[in-house]
């Protein structure tokens, strides 16, 4: 069967190739696995709450409408908590929408947000709907996120796909094509331009690359080979992640500790500045995800 639903789950199987499929909690619309061949491509900690409790630590989950902790206090997003609400909010699945490649969508709006998390954002007056669409094809998984704004009123919001890929090794893994693109280092305070050709990891790296032209392909590399190919719609900007040693073991979710080793987020977004959206309005932004293939390099002169 291409799509079972069960109460807490949707699991969707490529019909030409039963190994290859992706689960996605209804908490969270959370991507939880995603196999290809058999292979997991995706990183969900073994201490992860997967009961509806807390984000789930891994896979793909969703934020909205702020990206980490808004500091300045005069921002309808100030009281929301880090990463916003929509990551631990119970979408509906709406079912499935194509057959082959098969894809399926799910829905959040304000009635299925916790009115005590709901208010936090401009006092709960802003009225939306969240359209997730996830698509299955061999050897690529692609998720598409559509905003509109159903209420009377403006609103602004970032969005970001806070993806976890499962990588052999850190130690040895390699991300391209962000050379020259600007950036503010989370870790250090500063904003700077990436000089590196290529990004290795050998400490906690906490890095928003801003406004990257969306012809760039991030290419996790390692000794050599692609292992996956990160593509953005409509998404200008992207943060790399690891948390290293420190962080892991501060982190009561993260487990086993040494799991910062199997792990890498690259999460597409547009977090750096807001998206304004009127009344009536619509947004979209997406992100695909392919595996292998050559190594392309891109730098800001072609
Ligand atoms: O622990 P959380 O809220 O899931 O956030 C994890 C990380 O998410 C990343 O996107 C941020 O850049 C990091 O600063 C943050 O630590």
């Amino acid at each position: 069967m291409p799509v079972e639903e069960t109460d807490t789950q949707v699991i969707v199987t490529l019909p030409s190739d039963p190994t290859t499929k992706v689960t996605i909690l209804k908490y969270g619309g959370t991507v939880i696995s995603w196999l290809n061949k058999g292979n997991e491509q995706l990183w969900v900690s073994e201490g992860a709450f997967l009961d509806g409790s807390k984000p789930v630590r891994g896979g793909i989950p969703l934020v909205f409408p702020i990206f980490g902790k808004q500091k300045d206090e005069s921002h309808p997003t100030y009281p929301l908590p880090q990463h916003g609400f929509v990551r631990n909010s119970t979408w509906e699945f709406l079912g499935q929408t194509t057959a082959n490649p098969p894809t399926v969508q799910f829905g959040l709006g304000p009635e299925q947000i916790n009115s005590d998390l709901l208010k936090l954002w401009d006092n709960g007056s802003n009225d939306f709907t969240l359209i997730l669409t996830v698509k299955l094809e061999a050897e690529k998984l692609t998720t598409e996120i559509e905003v509109e704004n159903t209420g009377s009123k403006k609103f602004e919001f970032n969005w970001l796909f806070h993806t976890y890929f499962k990588i052999p090794d850190i130690t040895d893994t390699l991300i391209n094509n962000l050379i020259d693109q600007k950036c503010y280092d989370q870790l250090l305070k500063e904003h700077y331009t990436e000089k590196s050709p290529i990004i290795s990891f050998h400490e906690e790296f906490d890095r928003i690359y801003q406004s990257i032209p969306l012809d760039k392909i991030f290419q996790i590399i390692e000794f050599g080979k692609v292992l996956i190919n990160v593509r953005r719609l409509n998404l200008p900007d992207a943060v790399v992640w690891n948390p290293w040693i420190k962080k892991s073991e501060a982190t009561a979710d993260f487990f086993p500790k040494t799991g910062y080793l199997n792990m890498v987020c690259v999460e597409p977004g547009n977090v750096s500045s807001f998206i304004n959206l009127n009344a009536g309005e619509k947004w979209k932004g997406g992100q695909e995800l392919s595996i292998g293939g050559e190594i392309k390099v891109q730098t800001n002169i072609y």
